[in-house]
């Protein structure tokens, strides 16, 4: 058991945070998570591990911040003292990016490089060193430049999200060569789950089905059934993302099935169901 590991999590709130909670806490860190305040709630993804901070044993510790909030981060970072920081907070609709483009780069970009900031400053401070994981994705190839793509493979944005990912992307890289610090990038491809937002396809395509079996519903519509993904297990890709923090030097990954699926595809199998 790991017992003086302490991961601190952005985005804890989402389908990646909540396995990756999960899966830390097995591995005995104790686990901290940033989440925003909104009106409703936004922790249904791990209501199941959230016991009261008061409780002695409790593993899991939430923290009001933003990653557009600088100097929030930075009073968590040293309230919390983490080992790992795993940077999985995002406005992270690439649809919606192109409706709110300033607020995206806001969190996805800059947020990131306050991360950063925050994380070099502390360590100089504290000569705790932290290991931090950057959540990159596969957008960042966008009009691919080679099949299959690599870690050496450049990148094409083509969304407001991509090209701000695409920036927290060489950040990251910036502040391993530049500081030192221990910094992974993981450009994962889709990645899925019963917890994947509801407004991402798989969820739109399996919901909408499930009304249609339920008889709420009589049509679904598709769109372009020619695109296709690459569809992982979101439980599989966390411990992938930690696997990264374990190795002996910072590294960028690729996190994929090497295995494209059309939609109409997964619809005919769903409806084959
Ligand atoms: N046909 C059809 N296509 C759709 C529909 N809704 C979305 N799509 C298309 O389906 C593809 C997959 O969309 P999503 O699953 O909603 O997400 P994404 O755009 O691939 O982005 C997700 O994966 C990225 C890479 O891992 C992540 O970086 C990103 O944050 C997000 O999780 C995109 O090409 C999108 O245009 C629909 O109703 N019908």
């Amino acid at each position: 058991m790991n017992q003086n590991k302490r991961a601190l999590i952005t985005g804890i709130t989402g389908q990646d945070g909540s396995y990756l909670s999960e899966f830390l806490i097995e591995q005995g860190y104790e686990v901290h998570g940033i989440i925003r305040r909104t009106s409703t709630f936004n922790t249904d993804r791990i209501d199941h591990i959230y016991e009261d901070p008061h409780q002695e044993g409790a593993r899991l510790f939430l923290h009001y911040g933003d990653l557009t909030d600088g100097t929030t981060l930075r009073r968590i970072l040293e309230e919390v003292q983490p080992t790992e920081i795993y940077n999985l907070g995002a406005q992270s609709h690439v649809r919606v990016s192109f409706d709110s483009p300033e607020y995206t780069v806001d969190a996805v970009g800059m947020g990131t490089l306050r991360l950063l900031e925050a994380i070099r400053d502390y360590q100089r401070r504290t000569g705790i060193q932290v290991r931090f994981y950057q959540a990159g994705s596969s957008e960042m190839y966008g009009l691919v430049q080679a099949v299959p793509q690599s870690e050496t493979t450049p990148f094409y944005p083509r969304s407001p999200y991509a090209c701000a990912k695409v920036y927290a992307h060489w950040q990251t890289v910036n502040y391993r060569e530049s500081y030192g610090l221990f910094a992974c990038n993981g450009i994962l491809f889709n990645h899925e789950s019963p917890r994947r937002g509801e407004t991402f396809v798989t969820r739109k395509i399996t919901r909408a089905v499930a009304q249609i079996v339920a008889g709420n519903q009589k049509s679904i519509y598709m769109g372009n059934l020619d695109a296709k993904r690459d569809w992982g297990y979101a439980k599989d890709y966390v411990r992938a993302m930690w696997l990264m923090l374990q190795q002996e030097q910072p590294d960028d990954y690729v996190v994929a099935t090497g295995e494209t699926t059309q939609y109409v595809n997964f619809l005919s199998w769903l409806l084959a169901m």
